[in-house]
């Protein structure tokens, strides 16, 4: 029997969801296996809900399948194989769910099968490499340059001096890896596209995977530069971790059981920007849109919807609540929203002007109804995760442009503040955060008052920390976040 799991660095779906009626497979919901072009690394929610289902909506989609890689586990593999890469994308609205079977995935691997990996990175006939493996993943540091000190790299780039019988375990020395093998074989160029919520994410991937080659052989860092695209994207479509009740609400409406389904909002949006030198999807018949300049979009989503959802994320749990609807239901919370939005829309012109028709105010509307759809339980302590990365790219680029035109940045720096307090337990200690830099948030917690402050913020951004005005606004601002409630 399979072993039913959610993606790999989900909460498992217990064993009591196991199946009272037909499991999904390719026999049960017959639906033919597109040849693998597209490898995927990260095999998670996201990609399930995003990629996976425009690829499936793609003209062409009968030449386009995809061989997704997991992370750090196996687990979310070993489940969608069971059901030969088949999976439900339930779309929930306001008003009630409809159900999707997707197929576009026609393998799920094991990240660490670095042999399978290689294979199909090396064949001629792949043309994509999708990635989705968190932001904190590509460890970068605070300058946006290759960080040898980042965790897993010195024992990636050993692997790597071993050659094809290495075994990196970053999802990047990974790539890096398989990348070697296309050049060994001949197989010529092809895109990364990076799907993670990074600014400028296809330049983050280029400068994670040209600095790993590099630091390893400078000869393949060359040929990436020569042969590999990298793909700029804004991703979206607000996708929580999978929950037995919905494991259960596809049994009871389908007739099936389905080990990986995936929740989504009904709203979906893909925006690229970049070359695709051995082809692609004609993802635009599924709604994809491509662009020559993708800064703007970026920063709207960014700014806009990333920024409100990690504010909400530390300011909503510190107030009591567990859900982004709940806690934008709170007025001081969707004060704070709003205080910022208005900060983040000003600092939105300048990328008008390069002629993007961002509507920021629509886009704003419909995001209040986007994070109100209360029947999506978006759990802020996901949101929560790996704040630092987070945070600088959601609060730092509008408190760094506020200050550099005189103002105070107060909306921008109360998420800094909110993060601050979240960083803090009810004694006054540092608690336990999942963050890249776990170990300078504790350094810096052991520190009171304005220095923990600075400390923290030297964290996000050292120019922000250096600045007296900033660390006296979010030190006071902090103090406004207090505990309260559960
Ligand atoms: N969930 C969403 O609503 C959403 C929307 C837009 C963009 N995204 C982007 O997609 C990413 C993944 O989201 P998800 O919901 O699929 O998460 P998920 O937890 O379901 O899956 C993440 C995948 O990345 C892997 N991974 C995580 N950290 C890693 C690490 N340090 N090294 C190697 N592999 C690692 C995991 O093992 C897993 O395969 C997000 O971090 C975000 O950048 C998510
Ligand atoms: O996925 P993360 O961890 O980068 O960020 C959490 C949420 O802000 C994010 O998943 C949004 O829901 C998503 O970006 C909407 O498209």
């Amino acid at each position: 029997m399979t072993i039913a799991r959610t993606a790999d660095a989900g909460t498992p779906v217990s064993e009591a969801a196991a199946p009272a009626v037909p499991q999904l497979s390719r026999t049960l919901r017959p639906a033919a296996k597109a040849p693998v072009r597209i490898v995927h690394l990260g095999l998670g929610a996201f990609h399930r809900s995003h990629q996976a289902w425009y690829t499936q909506h793609a003209g062409d989609a009968a030449q386009w399948g995809i061989a997704a890689f997991t992370g750090r586990r196996p687990d979310a593999a070993e489940a969608l194989s069971g059901q030969d890469g088949l999976y439900t994308v339930v779309e929930r609205g306001d008003a009630g769910d409809t159900f999707e079977v997707v197929s576009s995935i026609v393998e799920a691997v094991d990240g660490a099968d670095a042999g399978r990996l290689t294979a199909l990175i090396a064949a001629a006939g792949t043309a994509v490499v999708t990635l989705t493996i968190t932001e904190a993943a590509y460890g970068l540091g605070a300058d946006g340059q290759f960080d040898r000190k980042a965790q897993g790299v010195a024992a990636d780039l050993q692997e790597l001096s071993a050659g094809t019988d290495g075994r990196p375990a970053t999802p990047v020395g990974r790539l890096v890896h398989a990348l070697a093998a296309r050049k060994a074989a001949g197989a010529g160029p092809l895109a990364v596209v990076c799907c993670d919520n990074l600014s400028n994410n296809g330049t983050v991937a280029s400068t994670a995977v040209v600095g790993m080659a590099e630091a390893w052989n400078p000869e393949l860092a060359a040929w990436i530069v020569e042969n590999i695209s990298f793909v700029s994207t804004s991703v979206d479509r607000i996708t929580p971790r999978t929950t037995d009740a919905d494991v259960e609400s596809v049994k009871a409406a389908c007739g099936y059981f389905d080990n990986s389904p995936v929740v989504a909002e009904p709203f979906r949006n893909w925006v690229l920007s970049g070359d695709f030198p051995a082809g692609r999807p004609r993802w635009e018949d599924a709604g994809a849109v491509f662009v020559d300049d993708i800064e703007p979009y970026e920063n709207r989503k960014l700014w806009l919807l990333n920024g409100a959802h990690s504010l909400l994320a530390y300011a909503g749990q510190l107030r009591g609540h567990a859900t982004v609807a709940e806690a934008l239901a709170d007025p001081v919370c969707l004060a704070a929203v709003e205080r910022f939005w208005n900060e983040a829309e000003a600092n939105l012109t300048g990328a008008a002007a390069h002629g993007a028709d961002l509507q920021v105010p629509a886009y704003r509307e419909q995001l209040l109804a986007r994070f109100r759809n209360a029947r999506i339980a978006h759990h802020l302590t996901q949101i929560a995760l790996d704040g630092s990365t987070k945070l600088r790219m959601r609060a730092v680029p509008v408190l760094t442009a506020e200050r550099d035109g005189g103002r105070s940045g107060a909306g921008a720096a109360a998420m800094i503040a909110a993060w601050v307090a979240f960083c803090i337990d009810a004694t006054g200690r540092g608690r336990t955060v999942q963050d890249p830099l776990s170990d300078g948030i504790e350094a810096a917690c052991a520190l009171a008052g304005a220095d923990r402050v600075r400390a923290l913020l030297a964290l996000l951004s050292v120019p922000l920390s250096q600045d007296d005005a900033v660390v006296e606004l979010v030190d006071g601002l902090a103090g406004g976040f207090a505990r309260q409630g559960a």
